[in-house]
C-alpha cells in the first residue's frame, strides 16, 4: 500500500541544511495500522508529508499504490491523494463556510467517489444526524474531528494517514474520537498511518515504529 524505501530528507534553513530523515524504509501493508512516534521535531510529519506527496525526499523511493510519488509531476500527485488517501490533521481543517454534509462529502466528491447512502451511514456513525445543516462553528471540538474523520474516509480511501488527530482534544474526547476511527478504519479496511505522541493512540495499532535522529527505529507503543 504504502513503502519508502531508503528515503533522506534535508531542510535548508538560515542556520544552514538540517538533515530530518536518513535512510528511512517502512512498509506498510492494505489493512494494516502503524503508529509513528518520536520526540518533537523528530521528523514525524515531515515522513507523514512525504507519504502523502505533499513534499518531496531528496533521495529515495516513495510507493503509494503502486506509484512512485516521487516521479510524479504535482497534479498527478494530487490525484494520486484524491484516489488513495485520507488525511486527517491536529487541526481540523473543516470549510467554515460548508455545512456539514458538505465537509463531509467534499472529498469524495473531488475524487469523484461521492455516494449519498455511505454518506448518511457515515453521518450516523460519527453521531452527527440532526447536524447536517450546522456549519463547522457551530460543532464541539470532537465533533469538528469525527466530521474530518468522516470527511477523509467517504472516498473509501485504501490509506489514512493522521497526524496527531487526538492532540487537539481532551482526554475523554480523545479517547471516545480515536475509538471511532479505529473502528470506522476497520469497517473500510483501510490502512492507517498515525503520527502520535500518545501511548495510548499508538497502543491499539498493529505496529509502533519511533523516529530518533532522522533515523526508524521499532518501539514498543
Ligand atoms: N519546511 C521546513 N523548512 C525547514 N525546516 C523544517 C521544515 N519543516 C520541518 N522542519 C524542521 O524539521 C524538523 C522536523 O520537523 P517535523 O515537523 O517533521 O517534526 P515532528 O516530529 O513532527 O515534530 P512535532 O512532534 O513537534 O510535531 C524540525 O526541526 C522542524 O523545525
Amino acid at each position: 500500500m504504502l513503502e519508502l524505501r531508503q528515503v533522506h530528507k534535508t531542510f535548508v534553513t538560515p542556520q544552514g541544511p538540517l538533515k530530518v530523515l536518513e535512510d528511512v524504509s517502512l512498509r506498510l501493508a492494505a489493512g494494516q495500522s502503524l503508529a509513528l512516534m518520536g520526540e518533537s521535531g523528530s521528523g514525524k510529519s515531515t515522513l507523514l508529508h512525504l507519504a502523502a506527496g505533499l513534499d518531496l525526499p531528496d533521495q529515495g523511493v516513495i510507493t503509494l499504490g503502486g506509484q512512485n510519488v516521487e516521479s510524479l509531476p504535482e497534479p498527478t500527485r494530487a490525484k494520486l491523494r484524491r484516489e488513495q488517501l485520507g488525511l486527517v490533521f491536529q487541526q481540523f481543517h473543516l470549510v467554515p463556510s460548508l455545512t456539514v454534509i458538505d465537509n463531509l462529502r467534499l472529498q469524495a466528491r473531488l475524487a469523484h467517489r461521492d455516494d449519498a447512502d455511505w454518506a448518511d451511514h457515515l453521518i450516523e456513525r460519527l453521531g452527527l444526524s440532526g447536524m447536517e445543516k450546522r456549519y463547522p462553528e457551530q460543532l464541539s471540538g470532537g465533533q469538528q474531528q469525527r466530521l474530518a474523520i468522516g470527511r477523509a474516509l467517504a472516498p473509501r480511501p485504501p490509506l489514512l494517514l493522521a497526524d496527531e488527530p487526538t492532540g487537539n482534544l481532551d482526554e475523554t474526547t480523545a479517547a471516545e474520537v480515536l475509538e471511532l476511527l479505529l473502528s470506522l478504519v476497520r469497517e473500510t479496511q483501510c490502512a492507517l498511518l498515525i503520527v502520535t505522541h500518545s501511548p495510548q493512540v499508538a497502543a491499539p495499532l498493529d505496529r509502533c515504529l519511533c523516529l530518533s535522529h532522522g533515523r526508524l527505529l521499532d518501539a514498543a507503543p
